[in-house]
């Protein structure tokens, strides 16, 4: 297997990592190129054994996959560097969100198959929620859903609603490290210092998380335990809901999911 990522980024290294560390690849499957940072991807080279390099001819013979990975402003330059070399057996693979397939097709001048995939860095951790849509030519479709399953789960939407995955789970992660962080900050007013507020915010969210997986509870069941009738928690709930939180979140997830509209516009169109 021959797997090319153009861009070894904080999205790309979480994959191919989650791949490698997953055995689902050798680290001799995977090539990757970057723009312009080598000292980053020699690291990979040297940490995993990958392979790296900045021909594009000799990166894209033979090869079974190449990832787009890089931002979505920056594809017409990746576009360029793949465009004469893209052999037909080759599946392209597109992680940029809100580049469309057509957009992605036009600017390959390619009639090979294309998926976009939405994962998020959790990739790192086996845990990634990856959506994944297809162009309709995708026909091989179990190969690429094994190689994402090493480094999570993965939903099957129509191209439509990359939009509001993008917003739910790709984006998803730093909304909740936001809380997190605000949370530790809102520690500190408290009265901890820093480090006390950093340990016990990260140990609540390691905590909270071992939960969420081991229980059968549901959040709700889960929250309703620790709330006494009349108690101190109920007292915070009540706090939180005055302010909104539910709306916040909806405006938040709104604003991703549009964003993600935005960057599909196609210039053409
Ligand atoms: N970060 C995340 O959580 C998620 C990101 N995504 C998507 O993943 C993509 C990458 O994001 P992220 O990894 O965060 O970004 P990064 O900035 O971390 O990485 C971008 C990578 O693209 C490379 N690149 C830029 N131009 C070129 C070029 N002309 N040829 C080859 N490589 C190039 C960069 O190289 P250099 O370092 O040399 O500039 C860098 O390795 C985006 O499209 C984003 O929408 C999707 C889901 C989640
Ligand atoms: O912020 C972004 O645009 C990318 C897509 C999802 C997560 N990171």
């Amino acid at each position: 297997m021959k797997i090319v990522f153009y861009g070894a980024g904080n999205m790309a290294s979480a994959i191919f990592i989650g791949m490698i560390e997953n055995r689902v690849v050798e680290p001799s499957d995977i090539y990757l190129t970057s723009r312009s940072m080598q000292e980053k991807i020699m690291f990979f080279k040297e940490k995993l054994g990958v392979n790296v390099s900045y021909d594009d001819q000799e990166l894209l013979k033979d090869a079974d996959y190449v990832i787009l990975a890089s931002k979505p402003q920056s594809f017409p330059a990746v576009a360029e560097r793949i465009r004469p070399y893209l052999e037909p057996k080759t599946k392209v693979v597109s992680v940029m969100a809100g580049t469309q397939i057509k957009t992605i097709r036009r600017e390959l001048k390619t009639e090979n198959p294309i998926a976009r995939i939405m994962p998020n860095t959790n990739a790192m951790v086996r845990h990634s929620v990856n959506g994944i849509s297809y162009s309709e030519n995708f026909t091989d479709r179990d190969e690429l859903i094994e190689l994402m399953e090493s480094f999570g789960t993965t939903v099957t939407v129509g191209e439509d609603e990359m939009h509001n995955i993008t917003a739910a789970t790709g984006s998803g992660s730093a909304f909740l490290y936001y809380i997190y962080e605000m949370y530790a900050e809102s520690l500190m007013e408290l009265g901890f210092d820093e480090e006390e507020a950093m340990f016990l915010t990260r140990n609540l969210v390691i905590g909270a998380g071992k939960m969420v997986e081991d229980s059968e509870l549901s959040f709700s069941d889960l929250r309703k335990n620790i709330t006494s009738k009349h108690g101190t928690t109920e007292a915070g709930l009540n706090a939180l809901d005055g302010e909104g939180l539910k709306k916040i979140l909806i405006t938040t997830l709104n604003a991703a999911a549009s964003r993600s509209e935005e960057l599909s516009q196609d210039e053409e169109e």
